[in-house]
């Protein structure tokens, strides 16, 4: 960071001023929580005493790149999104930071942070807050990819369960071919222009015969661009309800060392 992101208010809620960061990280931490149920919002819970917030920004930072990250949050939340980020990003780090409010869906989300962008970024990498663990080595397999294809990218994980579609009643109707079927994670990788100019399109359909996109990747796809796949990870598991807390915290017990080292 070249200054304390409070140092300009180029936005509503602060930000640094920008060199000529190529990369963008949008970390969405603007969701409610209302599967979880912890009357906070899911990026501000507390593993070992630090916010999940706090996890994701150490990862999107450490990357070896000059990047701006921007963090979307709860308006609410900003002046301790930003206190998170003074903390988590070392003095003479190359990243700059940004953190700007939340809309009311998630790609809403994704949207304002895009637009929080400095010009100078030209491939964006979109992650939940909820997925605190994912690796650094996860976020470079993306970037790579889209860097090579120039496509979007999603990482992505084999579907281990024998899958049924079942009625409003929970009866069973067939079992469905998992053969061609992957779960995908963030972060997700787009060029700039792809990822902006899908999410104008998308919100000029919103209200349509489609609800609302549940990731950037379908965003894309409804915009007519091609998604591509790489290896996903477990250890990038998303925070959705109580039962996920055990999974996360036998991740971070598996990684500890690294997950916990200070700023
Ligand atoms: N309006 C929203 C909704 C979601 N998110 C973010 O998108 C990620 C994934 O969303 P999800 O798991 O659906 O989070 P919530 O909306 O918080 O959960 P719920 O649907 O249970 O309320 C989270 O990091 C969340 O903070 C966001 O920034 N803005
Ligand atoms: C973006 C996401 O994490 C990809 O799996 C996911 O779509 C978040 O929303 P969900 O509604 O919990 O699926």
């Amino acid at each position: 960071m070249s200054s304390s992101p409070l140092a300009n208010e180029r936005t509503p809620l602060g930000t640094a001023p920008h060199a000529l960061a190529k990369l963008g990280v949008v970390v969405v931490a603007a969701g409610r929580g209302e599967r979880l149920g912890a009357g906070v919002p899911k990026a501000f819970v507390r593993l070992h005493g630090r916010a999940l917030l706090e996890f994701a920004i150490a990862t999107a930072t450490s990357l070896p790149h000059a990047g701006h990250l921007v963090v979307v949050v709860p308006e609410d939340r900003a002046a301790e999104a930003l206190e998170l980020v003074e903390r988590v990003l070392p003095a003479n780090s190359p990243w700059e930071a940004t953190v700007t409010p939340g809309g009311r869906e998630r790609h809403e989300s994704v949207r304002f942070g895009i637009a929080a962008l400095p010009d100078s970024v030209d491939t964006v990498l979109v992650h939940d807050a909820a997925r605190p663990f994912a690796s650094a080595e996860l976020f470079e397999r993306v970037l790579a990819e889209v860097r090579r294809t120039g496509d979007a990218v999603v990482p992505a994980l084999a579907v281990s369960d024998t899958l049924k579609r079942v009625d409003a009643d929970g009866v069973v109707h067939e079992t469905v071919d998992r053969a061609p079927l992957v779960a995908v994670q963030t972060p997700q990788g787009f060029p700039r222009e792809a990822l902006a100019s899908a999410h104008e399109t998308v919100q000029l359909q919103e209200g349509g015969e489609h609800g609302a996109p549940t990731d950037d990747a379908e965003v894309v796809q409804r915009a007519g661009g091609t998604v591509r796949t790489v290896p996903g990870e477990r250890r990038a598991h998303k925070l959705t309800t109580a039962d996920d807390l055990t999974v996360l915290e036998s991740i971070l017990a598996a990684n500890a060392a690294e997950a916990l080292e200070g700023p």
